[in-house]
């Protein structure tokens, strides 16, 4: 489980997160939502050790993860698919699946045959650049070469960005099996109220940094969560 406890955190002077509290649970999707630039990705970042904390604390499997860079946390199962994908153009798409390795041992370097079956699209592209693939593709590669450090916890920054509804559906079907499969869990950082409603079983709405609405997914009140979306 992971538990952030009143994280604060900073860019200088500026405060983006004051006292956030979020809970994500295996087997669960817990959806982080609210419009541009009110901490989201922040949140996302500071779980994942992108960007240090100023307050509070993060938890994950029983220990303090605060303090640890982004590298010993993907060690420690925590994967990011950020926000606009950072797929390398250069690289084939086999090379930026093989980024994911860098968490694994040796012995644990190699691709789980389901990345393909939850991504078939990908297996008949591994040649291709990856600058070469459309958004849609960009972003099933990026979820894939997450999968591939073999998380326990997935945090996703806005897979639905500039997407195709087609592909929106196959994300969520993707999701929606890596929840059923119960062991992991899933922070998913969204603006698209429909495809957060189809998946979340816990929410958070954020604004100005602060979590200012949760609760569990078959409770949000579309309404009330849509005022905190819309500008
Ligand atoms: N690297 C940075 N340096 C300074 N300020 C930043 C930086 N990144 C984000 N911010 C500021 O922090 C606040 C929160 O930004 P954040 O990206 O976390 O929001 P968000 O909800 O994810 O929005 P978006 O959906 O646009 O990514 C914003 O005011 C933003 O301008």
């Amino acid at each position: 489980m992971l538990v952030v406890s009143e994280i604060d955190l900073y860019y200088g002077a500026s405060q983006a997160l004051r006292k956030v509290d979020v809970v994500a649970e295996k087997g669960k999707v817990t959806c982080i939502l609210g419009r541009n630039g009110v901490g989201k990705s922040s949140l996302a970042r500071a779980i994942t050790g992108r960007h240090p904390i100023r307050g509070g604390t993060i938890m994950w499997e029983d220990k303090g993860i605060s303090s640890m860079g982004p590298a010993d946390r993907a060690r420690a199962g925590i994967a990011y698919v950020p926000q606009g994908r950072e797929v390398f153009s250069q690289l084939t798409v086999q090379e930026n699946l093989y980024t994911g390795y860098a968490p694994l041992k040796r012995s644990q370097r190699n691709i789980n045959p389901e990345i393909f079956d939850l991504f078939p699209v990908l297996k008949s592209m591994l040649k291709r650049r990856g600058g070469d693939l459309s958004g849609g593709q960009q972003q099933q590669l990026a979820i894939a070469r997450a999968l591939i450090t073999r998380p326990r916890l997935l945090v996703l920054d806005e897979p639905t960005e500039g997407i195709q509804p087609s592909i929106i559906k196959d994300i969520q079907n993707v999701i929606s099996i890596l929840r059923q499969q119960g062991d992991m869990a899933i922070v998913l950082v969204e603006q698209y109220f429909d495809f957060a409603r189809a998946l979340a079983d816990n929410y958070a709405v954020m604004d100005r940094g602060e979590v200012i609405l949760s609760g569990r997914g078959d409770e949000m009140v579309e309404e009330d969560v849509r005022r905190h979306m819309t500008v």
